[in-house]
Order: C-alpha cells, then structure tokens, then sequence
C-alpha cells in the first residue's frame, strides 16, 4: 500500500531540499514530493513537527555473528540499528570465523537477508585471520558483495603488507578501511596516554600509537593510488593529517565516533567504568574539541557507532581484563544531535551529509535522495523527543554503553526500508526487509 507522509521537514542537502511538505511512497519508492499531496488509498500519515531525511547509514558496526552471538547476533544487531533510525550498516569482519573468505561472507550476507531488520553490508578483511601476515580472498569476496576491507580490530602492522593489500584490492574499486593502531606502541595500553592514565595508574595508549599509521596509510595511498577510510580517528593531529592529506588530494575520507565527540578520558576519572575502555581510547579534552571542529569544517566524512557489543560478565571485571568497546546504535543520533545540532555546531543538512550521504558513498552504494524515483530508504526523527539512557532499555542484546544515565535529545521513531516502515512510532514491526542488500 502507498503511503503519504504529511507535513513533515524534508531535509536533503543533495537536491538542496529543507521544507514542510508531503512525500508519498508506492511500490518501495519515493513517487512524489511537494506541497499538499493526496493519493487516493494511501495511509496517511501526519508528521507535522518531524523531521524526514534519506535513510541513515553506519559503516562500522559489530554484528558478531558468527562465533560471539552471546554479545550480539545479525537479528538483534540489526534491531539495535533500526531503533537508532539506521536503514543500513556495514558490519566488520572480526567474527569468529574471521570474514577472510566468501563462504564466510555469503553465510553473513544471507543470514542477514533472512533475519536483518535493515539492509546488512560486509566488510571483508585484509588479511587472513586478521593475522596481518596473508592476503585474505579478496577477489572472491568483491564478487560475492564486499563492500570494503579492513583488519578492524587489529591494525596491519606491517607496512609492506599493507602495501600489499592496497596493491591487490584496488582493481576491485573497494575501499580499505584502515583501524590504525601501532602494536609495538600500544603494547598493552588501557587508556589514553596523558595525565589521566597516571591518575588512574593504568597502562597507557599514546596518540602517536594511531597517529603514526594515520600518516602511513596516506603515504601508501598516495603509492598505491587505492582509496584509504581512516577507521574511529580520535586525534587533533590524526585529523590535521587527515585534512593536509586532502589539501594535496590523497584519496582518504575519515571517520569519527560520537563517543570520542561526547567523552573524554577524564569521564573515566574515579568510575574505572568499564563501559568507556574502548578502543582507540577516549582521548583529552583538546582532542575532543578539535575532532568537533572537523566534524564542523567538512574535514570528518562521516559519523559512525563502531557499535562493540560486550556481554555484561565480560565488562563486569577490573578495568585491564575487560575488552574495548561500547555500544551505540542505539544512541548514535541523540548524541549527534545533543552534542552538535542542539548547540549550533552544526545544521541538520550537515548531519544527513555526515550519517547518510558521505556513508553511502564511502562504501559505494546505491544513492538515496528525497527525489522520485529513489528507493525509499527513510529516517523520521523527533527533534525534540528527550529521553534518558537506560541499562534496560535497548534493543541490543548487550547493554555496556557509556551513555547510560545520560539524557538526550533527538530520536527516530520511524524507520522505512524499500518502504516498508521497519520501526512504526518507536516500535520494530517486522516482517524484516527480506533479501535486503
Ligand atoms: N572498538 C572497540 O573498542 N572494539 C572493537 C574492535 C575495534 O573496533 O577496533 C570490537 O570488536 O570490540
Ligand atoms: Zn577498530
Ligand atoms: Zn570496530
């Protein structure tokens, strides 16, 4: 059945578009946009107060199926996403099986057409095992519908491997994505290195231990002439090279985490909350500024979760033995629009730059505008919906966020996929978007 959405803002910097009017879909697709619309037979909705964008999109998420479905699987993953206003996300290969080969990939990407509540992309890794040591079967997995590659998880700490790797993909035309951490640097780090980690006298993780990679993969990229994604960038100078990079034309787009835009090391002080080890680490208050600045100046590309679901025993132990990772599907747009819109940072044709144009782009998928003819791939966000942060409100199986306790303005409460609404007035329907990709 078609359906009309009334009065709500419309807002897509591609076709330059911020007004109250109507959008109608038919048959998946967006058919009509302007003012005063009717459809004889359509459902009628009234969104009078909302606010509707194209679709939006994670390019790192967890989903940790297969092998660590206690923490997370595609089914819930997948809610978690939709509940946050996602139509998409690109999910990493660092399961259990790694993704390094397209029996693996095929087995994600068809689990996630039976049970995903939003569209699921894969990112295939670089190497095999994310040992860092052997390609992984590339080829293959660009024809059986890798989006990208990346060792997420573990930086490739070797620079003519990672040469390799970048030499080997690039006639596939896929991205690699980059999560750059210097082992030997890093060693055993917990927290970022600075005041905070001697306060805390917890084993350090300097900037330099990312940063040194950051400049790397620029430099190989500039060799190799493949496209570099630098992963979860949480440093002033990470994102100054990222922004010289550009200047000289270097292929390379950036990514940040509202995390790192919302939280410092210094919110770890006295709490030893493990929910704020992750990795890279919180970083100082510098760094948090200069990273909204280039969210701010165009520098950032785009704004993603790295959603790490963790069981509650796995982050219920001294801050050392706890893995990294937060969650954040589920938080990702009130956090964005707290932290930036709300203030004035920045507008919202900005935010649907950072959460859904530049995503879509970054990992080469299909195009989606408020224009007729495009799929109608749709988030409906209450601007003014404030609402708190709660341990048992999520639709993740895991729940080891580090804005529980933290209210937030800003929500989707309707999700459409092909145009089937996947999330109705802040509840998951089903069916799910079968077949999604
Ligand atoms: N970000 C994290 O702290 N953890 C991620 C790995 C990663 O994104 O590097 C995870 O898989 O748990
Ligand atoms: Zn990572
Ligand atoms: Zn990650």
């Amino acid at each position: 059945m078609a359906s009309l959405l009334k009065n709500a803002r419309l807002i897509d910097p591609q076709v330059g578009l911020d007004e109250v009017c109507d959008l109608l879909i038919d048959e998946g697709r967006i058919a009509a946009v302007g003012a005063g619309l009717a459809a004889e037979g359509a459902e009628v909705r009234d969104l009078a107060g909302k606010i509707v964008v194209p679709g939006l999109v994670d390019i790192h998420v967890h989903l940790r199926e297969p092998g660590q479905e206690h923490k997370e699987d595609i089914a819930s993953g997948t809610r978690a996403a939709v509940r946050g206003g996602f139509t998409d996300v690109c999910c990493m290969p660092n399961t259990a099986p790694t993704i390094d080969n397209a029996i693996t990939l095929d087995y994600v990407r068809n689990r996630a057409a039976q049970v995903g509540a939003c569209r699921v992309h894969v990112a295939g890794a670089c190497s095999k095992g994310l040992g860092g040591e052997a390609l992984s079967d590339m080829g293959e997995m660009a024809a059986h519908g890798a989006v990208a590659f990346t060792d997420d998880g573990r930086g490739v700490q070797n620079a003519g491997m990672m040469r390799r790797v970048m030499e080997y993909s690039e006639p596939f035309g896929k991205v690699i994505m980059s999560h750059c951490q210097d082992e030997g640097l890093v060693d055993k780090g917990q927290v970022n290195e600075g005041p905070v980690s001697t306060r805390l006298g917890l084993q350090a993780w300097p900037a330099a231990g990312e940063e040194i990679q950051v400049m790397r993969d620029m430099e190989l990229s500039r060799l190799t002439g493949a496209p570099i994604h630098i992963q979860h960038l949480t440093t002033a100078r990470g994102l100054d090279m990222v922004r010289r990079g550009k200047a000289e034309g270097t292929k390379v787009t950036c990514e940040v985490t509202p995390h790192h835009l919302m939280l410092a090391d210094a919110c770890i002080d006295e709490t030893y909350d493990t929910n704020l080890k992750v990795n890279p680490p919180l970083r100082g208050e510098d760094d948090r500024r200069a990273l909204i600045e280039g969210v701010a100046d165009g520098t950032v590309d785009c704004i993603v979760t790295d959603h790490a679901p963790h069981a509650h025993h796995e982050k219920d132990c001294e801050f050392e033995l706890a893995p990294f990772g937060m969650i954040g599907l589920e938080t990702a747009l009130g956090a964005v629009v707290s932290t930036l819109v709300e203030p004035g940072v920045i507008g919202w044709a900005r935010l649907v730059e950072l959460m859904s144009v530049r995503p879509r782009q970054i990992i080469g998928i299909d195009r989606v505008a408020l224009e007729p003819g495009c799929r109608a791939d749709l988030t409906v966000i209450d601007p003014e919906a404030v609402w708190t942060v709660t341990a048992d409100g999520f639709a993740s199986k895991s729940s080891n966020s580090g804005f529980i306790g933290r209210t937030l303005k800003g929500r989707a409460t309707d999700v459409y996929v092909a145009g089937r609404a996947v999330l109705h007035e802040g509840q998951l329907t089903g069916p799910y978007a079968q077949g999604a990709c």
